[in-house]
């Protein structure tokens, strides 16, 4: 099937380690997938106690060299003791070499790489590049996962900022990459919580469907689609006035268990998980999905800055700079951000749909003629007769 590896890089606290275990159990949940390994490749990571107890890290850097020993021998401080160990992981790639092959060490893996937040490891220290392109000689297929925190783009510049720290990453890193913004749970919370009634099939994709036009520019197409495809559903008599964009407590109470079930999901407890993939689950409560809310907050494009400039929000001494920046984004047109509610297992597969599609998961697979496995057990059954009619002889 192949070799896989997402590399997860963004700023520090964005939720990169919460992501990284997240997928972990959204694949490791699902039978037809490989399940995932978790590297951790953070010589600074901290977590808690329990958190390490609870879902431990496959391979950790930090058996190598980790910050608070480089902090203890040498006269650093924590930046530079971060590039230090990061530095000393490149010159020793045979040690990671060595930990992928003892906890995989098959031709079919899936590893997740939990990397530092430290912005200038991919900006103008060539150390993750090389990570890159080495896990490419070992024959990964690597998407390079940038995650934003969605509290970092509830603002123009900042999400013009986040989308410039993308672009960066993505021209430096030089993999097939995935933009990804996190927490949007939160978000939900902030839009008044409760659940909403299921999206009606061929509504809830719309927003973000993959094969819509992608980059910054995409992002006005995608929501006057969306936008579009509400009018004509309403048209149609089948969307009343509350069904796009609003809370709709309607299914609350059926969805009490489910919400349970969503959580666990996301951190971990395998019951909570299997209640929720089990044949059982009720089908109306598994398919919450964010971008019906608010589909430009999850993909704002420099189209909102455009407009900040236009009614002169922006000071002055900015605005030629801001329109340049506008400009670069537009131009090179490959900055797009998936939102992630790891709460929600529909949000997941969209994501997982982007990722499979960057590494071309499950491409290697060789192509069987349907009718195939039957030959086969008509043709063992033949060679069983033979071998028991020459015994019998
Ligand atoms: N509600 C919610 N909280 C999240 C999510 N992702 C991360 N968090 C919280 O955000 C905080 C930071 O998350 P981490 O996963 O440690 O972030 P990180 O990017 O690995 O952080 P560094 O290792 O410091 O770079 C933690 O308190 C998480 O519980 C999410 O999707 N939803």
């Amino acid at each position: 099937m192949g070799r896989y590896a997402q590399v997860v890089v963004g700023p520090a606290g964005s939720g990169k380690s919460t992501y990284c275990f997240a997928v972990q159990n959204y694949l490791g949940a699902n039978a037809t997938r490989l399940p995932a390994l978790v590297v951790n490749l953070d010589p600074g990571q901290e977590r808690t106690e329990e958190q390490e107890e609870k879902q431990p890290f496959d391979a950790d850097v930090r058996d190598l060299i980790s910050v608070s020993d480089v902090l203890e021998e040498l006269d650093f401080g924590p930046n530079g003791a971060l590039v230090f160990c990061m530095e000393h992981l490149v010159d020793n790639m045979e040690w990671l070499k060595g930990e992928i092959d003892a906890v995989g060490g098959s031709d079919d893996e899936y590893f997740i790489f939990d990397c530092p937040g430290q912005i200038e490891l991919y900006t103008h220290i060539p150390v993750l590049r090389t990570l890159v392109e080495r896990l490419q000689s070992w024959n990964f297929h690597v998407c390079v996962v940038h995650v934003i925190d969605a509290l970092f783009i509830d603002d123009t510049s900042k999400f013009i900022s986040g989308a410039l720290l993308a672009l960066t990453s993505m021209l430096n890193l030089q993999a097939a990459a995935v933009n990804v913004v996190t927490k949007c749970d939160l978000k939900k919370e902030t839009l008044g919580g409760g659940r909403r009634r299921r999206p009606r099939a061929g509504v809830n994709t719309i927003g973000y469907h993959f094969d819509e036009a992608t980059g910054t520019q995409g992002a006005l197409a995608r929501l006057k689609a969306l936008e579009e495809e509400e009018e004509r559903l309403k048209q149609l008599g089948q969307l009343d006035d509350g069904d796009f964009g609003n809370n709709d407590n309607d299914d609350d109470d059926a969805a009490t268990s489910g919400d349970n079930a969503d959580l666990a999901y996301a951190f971990g407890d395998e019951e909570g998980a299997a209640e929720k993939n089990g044949a059982g689950a009720d089908e109306e409560e598994d398919d919450e999905f964010l971008n019906v809310d608010d589909p430009e907050y999850f993909n704002p494009g420099t189209h909102m800055l455009r407009a900040a400039l236009e009614e002169n929000t922006v000071a002055p001494k900015l605005r030629e700079l801001s329109e340049s920046i506008c400009e670069v984004l537009d131009n090179y047109n490959l900055v797009n951000f998936i939102p992630l509610d790891i709460t929600s297992e529909s949000s997941f597969e969209y994501l997982m749909a982007h990722i499979d599609a960057a590494t071309q998961y499950g491409e290697d697979l060789e192509p069987r003629d349907p009718g195939a496995e039957e030959q086969e057990e008509a043709e063992d059954s033949l060679q069983n007769d033979a071998k028991a009619a020459a015994l019998n002889e």
